[in-house]
């Protein structure tokens, strides 16, 4: 059975955030040069939230291909991209506008659906919100299925964060969407956590790539950390991302987030 098994995760705890976003970095260039090795390009999921800022460490830093690099968002807020809550945006400024990758290799939801699927009542939106997803979902599609032929996208690279509720992209505890299986990207009208309207990758693409990195610092994820990597039984969204083999999650986290871990931690090795 190996090859279809769920990966355990690998947790590395580093005594500061700067020290986390060095060695995040140099992990993430690790993932690109095997990448490129093998397929010539570098397909990365990105979050929203505190996630963006962690990725300082790649700006200015030898031996990043930008070129190569073909970013998703792991989820999106249904708002225009230069919205103050557009996860597009917060990339954008965080790293997307310091960094010479070419606009082009940006993957964002289509901006000429925006204003359709943000019309209210959201029933009346429905549609619209459907077509939003289903182009984000052609937009994977052109970018993996002629080239990997898999059943769902093997994403190189999914960086994600974890909410103080255990949400990750835009799954939260609870929701029905937590039960999906079948399509690649989907809406939510109900976010607990606004803006309500939203697209994300569904669990089954998550757990389908090559590696999936979680980032999380600072002392307000404590208690969110500790359930979901010693009690997973609970089922929180984070804990569920569990990519099948040769796939891996990984936890790059800080001591302050870390303190109440009873999982095992691993040195950070390259
Ligand atoms: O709403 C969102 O929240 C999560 C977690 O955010 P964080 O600020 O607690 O790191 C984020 O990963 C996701 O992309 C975003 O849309």
């Amino acid at each position: 059975m190996t090859g279809h098994q769920p990966s355990t995760p690998v947790v590395c705890s580093f005594s500061n955030p700067e020290e986390l976003i060095e060695s995040l970095a140099h992990f993430i260039l690790k993932a690109q040069k095997e990448s490129i090795q093998k397929k010539g390009r570098f397909t990365v999921a990105v979050s929203g939230g505190s996630l963006p800022e962690q990725l300082n460490g790649l700006i200015g830093k030898d031996g990043v291909k930008w070129d190569k690099w073909q970013v998703f968002y792991a989820d999106e807020r249904i708002v225009p991209l230069d919205h103050e809550d557009s996860n597009h945006a917060l990339c954008t400024t965080q790293l997307w506008s310091k960094v010479p990758i070419p606009q082009e290799n940006i993957h964002t939801i289509d901006p000429a659906l925006i204003d359709a699927a943000s019309v209210e009542p959201a029933s009346d939106a429905e549609d619209a919100l459907e077509e939003i997803a289903d182009a984000y979902e052609q937009e994977l599609i052109r970018e993996f299925a002629n080239k990997d032929s898999a059943r769902f996208p093997i994403f190189d690279l999914i960086l994600l964060g974890v909410g103080p509720d255990g949400h990750t992209c835009s799954l939260f505890p609870g929701h029905p969407l937590l039960s999906e299986d079948d399509r690649w990207v989907a809406y939510i009208t109900d976010s607990p956590k606004p803006p309500p309207r939203r697209l994300t990758l569904t669990f089954p693409v998550l757990n389908h790539a090559s590696r999936v990195a979680f980032v999380a610092s600072g002392a307000g994820k404590v208690d969110t950390l500790h359930t979901v990597l010693d009690k997973p039984e609970e089922g929180l969204p984070a804990s569920r991302v569990r990519p099948i083999s040769p796939g891996q999650v990984y936890w790059f986290v800080d001591d302050a987030a870390a303190a109440k871990i009873e999982y095992p931690k691993t040195p950070f090795k390259l």
